[in-house]
């Protein structure tokens, strides 16, 4: 089972020991839980008791916060290379992957409003069109080009949605994508790490192996460093000289306005509020993989494209997209971050001891024979009432549900369908690439 998909292979396991049983996967403790009615209760009805996350170390490097020179430090002083050194817990900082605390409460508050398509509807929409344009200009020159598009497809969509992202969240509007080096720098460099996060890695549940992997672990490092000087530079520092609590413009507004109005005992530090900025930003580079898909299963469905357009631009249907959108994620099977155990539990009569790992394995709920008719095709009508309306099963949750649910899930409707419904309008879509190259259980596309 070593070079299967991950989540196939637990598949497997549960066949021969049940919806739930424990791993040891290295150093971690490890419960892996199959069923949506286990599901249903790590994360909604014991959310309380599973809300943590992980402590792997490549998280910790992640999310380290030196803007110098990346000297670093390690919990158990584990020496990486010369240049890196760890600290513990870095990866409190960070809103994705930190553990459940009254922070992360106050974290999840702030976001809430901005992530609600309909509160700042015009402010998205804006930021969609603007893109949009230059997107479409774009793949326009490459057709001249290269005789077609798909060359830096990828690339172009990231753009696309990075400046959406920026301009949406900081009002920071890129006028010109191909000349700003700090922002094609910041797109490569969040791509990167939407791969590294959505990869396990020996050293998650083998941290002793790190010394032979330095030299990955310092390109972890290394990483998220260029997007924090232009976080910094170009957006936390100008909005910090025009910050008007009267009039607050965008999320950047709110967050520093959080760090002067709080009460001490809710607010964030200054270091936490540029890690949500960034958590956030780096949305985009889920939302440009799952377009990337999206076309990619749309151009192998034979007539899939004019249907699409004719549903909406023709009979005003706006859920075919929807449906094209869930259908993408159900096929590529998207994951759920791994859950953690915060304090001693029973989970169905088993005790699940404080700091355990739980893998919501939802593999089989998304992809297996006996949930959805014809699996392996890809259906977007399977998400549509006989009148066309979108309608979701219940065990389908690639945004995940309870307290750690995905919180970008109106964006990532509302961008990848713009998207989608542009490119469909102004192009022809035809296959290139079979989507079952791509990767598995993982929305992420390689960066190269
Ligand atoms: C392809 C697109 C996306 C998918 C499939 C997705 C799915 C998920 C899933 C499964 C989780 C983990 C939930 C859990 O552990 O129970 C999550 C967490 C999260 N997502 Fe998304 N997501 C996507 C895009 C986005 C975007 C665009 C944003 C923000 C703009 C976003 C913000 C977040 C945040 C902040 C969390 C962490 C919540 C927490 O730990 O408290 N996501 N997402």
């Amino acid at each position: 089972m070593v070079n299967m998909n991950p989540f196939a292979a637990m598949t497997n396991l549960s066949k021969k020991y049940g919806d739930i049983y424990r791993l040891q996967l290295g150093t971690v403790k490890t419960v892996v839980v199959s069923s949506m009615r286990l599901i249903r209760k790590v994360l909604i009805e014991q959310g309380a008791d599973f809300g943590d996350r992980p402590n792997f170390m490549r998280y910790n490097i992640l999310f380290s916060n030196d803007r110098g020179n990346c000297t670093l430090s390690v919990s158990h002083h584990c020496f990486i290379s010369p240049f890196v050194v760890l600290q513990h817990n870095q990866q409190q900082k960070t809103l994705a992957f930190c553990d459940w605390s009254r922070v992360q409460k106050t974290r999840r508050a702030l976001a809430r409003r901005f992530c609600h398509t309909g509160i700042y509807g015009d402010k998205i929409t804006t930021a969609i069109g603007r893109s949009e344009v230059q997107l479409l200009k774009t793949l326009q020159q490459d057709m001249e080009t290269f005789g077609c598009a798909e060359k830096r497809l990828k690339l172009n969509i990231q753009k696309a949605c990075a400046s959406i992202f920026f301009d949406f969240f900081c009002s920071e509007i890129i006028e010109d994508w191909e000349s700003d080096q700090d922002f094609l720098q910041a797109v490569q460099k969040f791509d990167e790490i939407f791969w590294e996060i959505n990869q396990s890695h020996p050293t998650d549940v083998l941290p002793g192996l790190a010394p032979l992997f330095r030299s990955h672990l310092n390109q972890v490092a290394g990483m998220g460093k260029s997007i924090r000087d232009l976080v910094v530079r170009r957006i936390i520092e100008p909005h910090m000289e025009r910050l008007d609590k009267d009039n607050l413009e965008d999320f950047v507004d709110i967050l520093l306005a959080h760090l002067e109005e709080a009460e001490p005992e809710s607010m964030l530090t200054m270091d936490q509020v540029l890690f949500e900025l960034e958590d956030f930003l780096g949305g985009h580079s889920a939302v440009s993989n799952l377009v990337g898909r999206a076309i990619v299963e749309i151009a192998t469905v034979p007539g899939l494209s004019k249907t699409i357009y004719e549903q909406h631009f023709e009979m005003g249907n706006k859920d075919y997209i929807l449906a094209v959108i869930y259908e993408t994620l159900r096929k590529t099977s998207s994951p759920i971050v791994p859950h953690v155990a915060s304090a001693d539990a029973y989970l169905d009569g088993y005790l699940i001891e404080k700091g355990t790992m739980v893998i919501i394995n939802n593999y089989e709920l998304n992809t297996s024979p006996g949930c959805w008719n014809e699996p392996h095709l890809f259906i977007p009508e399977r998400f549509l009432t006989e009148s066309g309306k979108f309608c979701k099963p219940s065990h389908f949750i690639p945004f995940s549900n309870g307290r750690r649910a995905c919180m970008g899930y109106q964006l990532v409707e509302k961008v990848t369908a713009d998207l989608i419904l542009g490119i469909i309008k102004n192009f022809d879509i035809t296959p290139t690439c079979n989507p079952n190259i791509l990767p598995q259980s993982c929305v992420a596309i390689h960066p190269e």
